[in-house]
């Protein structure tokens, strides 16, 4: 059943995201995914005022502080998510300092003009595999139609030539940004 399929390939993935990132440099990414992000909001023609989607990443995971607060610097509204008992996905937007702003509700992801997503591995048909929660997979739904979605990468985390188990519910993304560049999978 695809579930415990799912549940092996990322044991793999964890594994592998440990032996990476154990070799990364996080300052060095850090200013590396600013210049990514830069890149493809600029791209995606995003205005000051913007919202964008990011996430607090936690060890191991591609720094987002540094991105995060280029992002605030560059006059873009930045949500990152609160998971929820059930999780599902709230949402806050970080202040450009330290503090929240206020709690948001699960329909702040019909705001985003542009979501960073974190995730384990994307493949070349854009299936994301994440964290295990579902949690994505409830909050991606209620953004607008055409909002992009991007999942940050650390590099040799995709799975461009290989296929990730994908269920009903799994929503394919749009592009995967690493420190080495903005890679467009094929849709399905
Ligand atoms: N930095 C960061 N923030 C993030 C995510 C992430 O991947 N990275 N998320 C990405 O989604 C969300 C949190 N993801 C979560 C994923 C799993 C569980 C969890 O409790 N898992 C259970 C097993 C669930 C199950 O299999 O039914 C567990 O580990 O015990 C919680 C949160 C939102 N915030
Ligand atoms: N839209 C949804 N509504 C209700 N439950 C869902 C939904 N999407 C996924 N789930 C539940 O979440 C479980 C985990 O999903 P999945 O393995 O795809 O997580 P993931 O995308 O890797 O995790 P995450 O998004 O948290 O990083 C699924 O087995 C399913 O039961």
């Amino acid at each position: 059943m695809a579930t415990s399929e799912k549940s092996e390939v990322r044991r793999r993935l964890r594994a592998r995201r440990r032996e990476i990132a154990a070799e990364r440099d996080g300052a060095a990414d850090g200013a590396a995914l600013v210049a990514e992000v830069g890149v493809l909001v600029r791209r995606l023609g995003l205005a000051a005022g913007a919202t964008v989607l990011s996430y607090e990443s936690v060890a191991g995971e591609p720094p987002t502080q540094a991105l995060n607060a280029w992002l605030l610097g560059e006059g873009y509204r930045v949500l990152v998510p609160d998971t929820l008992p059930d999780l599902d996905l709230g949402w806050h937007e970080l202040a450009p300092g330290d503090g929240t702003v206020r709690g948001l509700g699960l329909e702040a992801v019909g705001d985003a003009d542009l979501v960073l997503a974190p995730g384990l591995a994307v493949d070349g048909r854009g299936t994301r595999l994440g964290q295990g929660g579902g949690c994505y997979d409830r909050a991606l739904p209620r953004r607008r139609a055409g909002v992009p979605v991007l999942v940050l990468l650390h590099p040799g985390e995709r799975e461009a030539d290989d296929v990730l188990p994908r269920e009903a519910h799994d929503v394919p993304v749009d592009g995967v940004v690493t420190a080495d560049g903005i890679h467009w999978p094929d849709p399905a």
